[in-house]
């Protein structure tokens, strides 16, 4: 290990910004594994995810936080105390803007929230260079540059790969020095369950309408190692506010949720290196988003 190193440095960084610009995608390209849900619908992320990104020069502990947006349910208002609580405790805040869209009120909303972080060093981060042309990318840099002074301002794709290197070693640069903090092969500290519920639920927002994805909550009930097979059997439960929802999961006899159980075994799979049995129930739970008590019990 590098850690006889002393200029090696450790730490923790968090990326913001407003939902969907990409910032799961970055975490999991960073730590090159599939670590953090990724989905074309906004606002899906949900917990502090930590994905770990080893380098030569030092290790980068990514605190992946829930989209950070004016609250309007209870579960918005969680949200956004697990967003503070996690920033008053990070090295470096990443601010993600799209190089495809202009900066509006929600970023500019995000970015005054980080001057209660001053301790952070702040990182404005331009996504998705490769879906905007050369001249835009360069607008999006400065008016980027307006909004506050930066330690640095880098222009990258996730999906692409470009600029990823130069993005970690920068990073990398602000952090404290320090020994590592996890060992060399580690990608994340979430425990094996969560990351399976996350799973079910990244295959569970593929292909559903808009209004759905704010409604659906997974829980594990039980996972069991079978000891006469090489197999888990994972039961599972989909929690949604409305009969209705039940009716759009479950699909016509069965037939979507069977695709979604079939995606997210395809997923769970090579994490657990093992056949998956997955057994998926779905339940409602009125209003859930309002109502602390189901909130807790959802695991908010
Ligand atoms: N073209 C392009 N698309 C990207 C890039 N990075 C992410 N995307 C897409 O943008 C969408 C949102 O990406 P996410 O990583 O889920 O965004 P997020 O900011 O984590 O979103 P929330 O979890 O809702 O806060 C997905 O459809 C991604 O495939 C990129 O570098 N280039």
């Amino acid at each position: 290990m590098t850690t006889d190193n002393s200029e090696f440095r450790a730490g923790f960084v968090s990326f913001v910004g407003r939902p969907n610009v990409g910032k799961s995608t970055l975490t999991n390209a960073l730590v090159g594994e599939k670590v953090a849900i990724t989905s074309s619908k906004p606002q899906t992320t949900r917990r502090a995810i930590r994905g770990i990104a080893h380098q030569a020069s030092g290790q980068l502990i990514l605190v992946d936080t829930p989209g950070m947006h004016r609250p309007r349910t209870l579960l918005g208002e969680r949200l956004n105390a697990i967003v503070q609580t996690t920033l008053g405790d990070v090295d470096v805040i990443g601010f993600c803007v799209p190089a495809n869209e202009k900066i509006g009120p929600g970023d500019r909303y995000i970015n005054e929230q980080l001057d209660a972080f001053p301790r952070a060093k702040k990182v404005a981060i331009v996504t998705k260079i490769d879906a905007a042309s050369r001249p835009a990318v360069a607008a999006q840099l400065l008016a980027v540059q307006e909004m506050r002074d930066w330690d640095a301002i880098i222009p990258i794709s996730a999906t692409s790969g470009i600029q990823l290197d130069t993005l970690a070693t920068e990073l990398i640069k602000m952090l404290p020095l320090s020994q590592a903090l996890y060992p060399a092969d580690a990608v994340t500290e979430e425990v094996l369950a969560d990351r399976i519920s996350e799973l079910i639920r990244e295959a569970v927002l593929e292909g559903v309408e808009d209004e759905l994805p704010h409604s659906i909550a997974v829980t594990l009930d039980d996972m069991i190692e079978r000891e006469d097979k090489d197999l888990i059997e994972i039961y599972a439960n989909l929690f949604v506010e409305r009969d209705s929802q039940k009716g759009i999961i479950i699909g016509h006899q069965g037939s979507r949720l069977a695709d979604v159980g079939a995606r997210a075994r395809a997923q769970i799979e090579p994490l657990v290196g093992k056949q998956v049995f997955l057994s998926l129930r779905v339940k409602v739970a009125k209003e859930w988003q309002r109502d602390p008590k189901q909130l807790g019990r959802l695991g908010f």
